[in-house]
């Protein structure tokens, strides 16, 4: 009886797969045809759209009714669009690596499995690459909810013309690793990256207090490591987990739940409208009272809401105060062009980053 249940829906399941199948082919054969759309445009045709892929993927989630959660049905249609626009062009990323680090998985996150990623050893060594063109996006992190600002990646746009072309915020989850070869009961190491063990020290103080917490360059480092010695674990992400073949002794070990990290993506495009979107601008001040004051309050008078504000050291003589502000909506919105227009008039100087579509999975 079981039995002929079982045989039953295996049925169903295997003629709605044919239907799936049939109909993501249709869909890969349209983005074929948008692909010669687009070519036709002329040589220097732009293939990724990341306003279009965040209103694709914004509706998936507005309309999935379960059983599978939006964020689980958005990842599905995330990797369809990555399948799909490989087939126009693979995207070719660079990011903050090596190999296994948070920023890869907040690359794979962003542009799907499809996309073509490249590991480079410093975040200004990912703006070099975007600005040569070798790779057409880069993945730097930005701010990180416990250690707060990633202040090289601020940096880097001072000296750069890239723009911003999208953001991803990731849960960071931090794991306890071992390798096939680690004598479980005798761990005496662990290894991770600093900002990693500082996530975790309550648990660590509570669950391996005798171990020495070594820290080395990055999380992926430390799950390399530990394959070539038997009395050391490393605490790092899935990622790492998945490259280096480790297996998870403890899984999210690390102390605040909500630990997130934001990820920019970097690259030469100017994104359309969204519908949701967030503007990155950086303005510097001379160096006299109420200047940050006279910043704050064309945004209070245009009511627009502000994400972020940031301030760095200028690093010219002319540039006293340099802020970093985000804040909703798009430069083509006609009320950010006026609040673009009054900041203006106040500043020394005002450069927009980009205008990009705010994070959706
Ligand atoms: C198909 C297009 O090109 C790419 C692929 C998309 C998709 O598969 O839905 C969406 C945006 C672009 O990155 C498009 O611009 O519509």
């Amino acid at each position: 009886m079981t039995d002929d249940k079982l045989t039953g829906l295996r049925k169903s399941i295997d003629k709605l797969d044919s239907e799936i199948l049939k109909l993501i082919s249709d869909r890969a054969k349209c983005a074929q045809e948008v692909a010669q759309v687009k070519q036709q445009e002329g040589r220097d045709a732009v293939y990724y759209r990341p306003e279009r892929e965040a209103q694709v993927l914004r509706r998936v989630m507005e309309r999935n009714d379960g059983p599978l959660g939006d964020e689980e049905m958005a990842r599905l249609f995330r990797e369809i669009m990555s399948a799909c626009l490989a087939l126009e062009e693979p995207v070719k990323v660079a990011f903050l690596g090596p190999g296994g680090t948070f920023t890869q998985q907040a690359a794979i996150k962003h542009f799907g499995h499809s996309a073509v990623c490249v590991p480079m050893s410093a975040i200004d060594e990912v703006f070099r690459e975007v600005t040569a063109g070798a790779v057409n996006y880069g993945v730097v992190p930005v701010e990180n909810s416990t250690e707060g600002v990633v202040s090289h990646t601020l940096d880097s746009f001072m000296d750069s013309n890239l723009k911003i072309c999208g953001e991803v915020v990731l849960r960071i989850h931090q794991h306890l690793l071992v390798s096939e070869n680690t004598r479980r009961d005798h761990i005496t190491r662990i290894y991770s990256h600093a900002q990693s063990l500082a996530q975790c020290r309550k648990w660590l103080d509570a669950h391996w207090p005798m171990a020495e917490r070594v820290a080395v360059n990055s999380n992926a480092e430390a799950a390399r490591r530990i394959k070539g010695e038997w009395n050391s674990a490393a605490i790092a992400g899935d990622m790492a987990a998945e490259i280096y073949g480790l297996e998870k002794i403890a899984e999210k070990i690390e102390d605040q739940p909500d630990n997130s990290t934001r990820f920019l993506i970097i690259g030469n495009q100017e994104v359309q409208i969204s519908g949701a979107d967030k503007t990155s601008i950086v303005v510097s001040m001379r160096n006299q009272p109420g200047a940050l004051h006279s910043i704050l309050e064309v945004f209070q008078v245009h009511n627009i809401d502000l994400t972020r504000i940031e301030t760095r050291p200028s690093r010219s003589g002319t540039w006293n105060y340099v802020f970093f502000i985000d804040f909703s909506g798009h430069i083509d919105d006609p009320v950010i062009r006026i609040v673009l227009e009054r900041l203006g008039e106040r500043a020394n100087d005002l450069r927009v980053l980009g205008s990009y579509p705010k994070g959706v999975l």
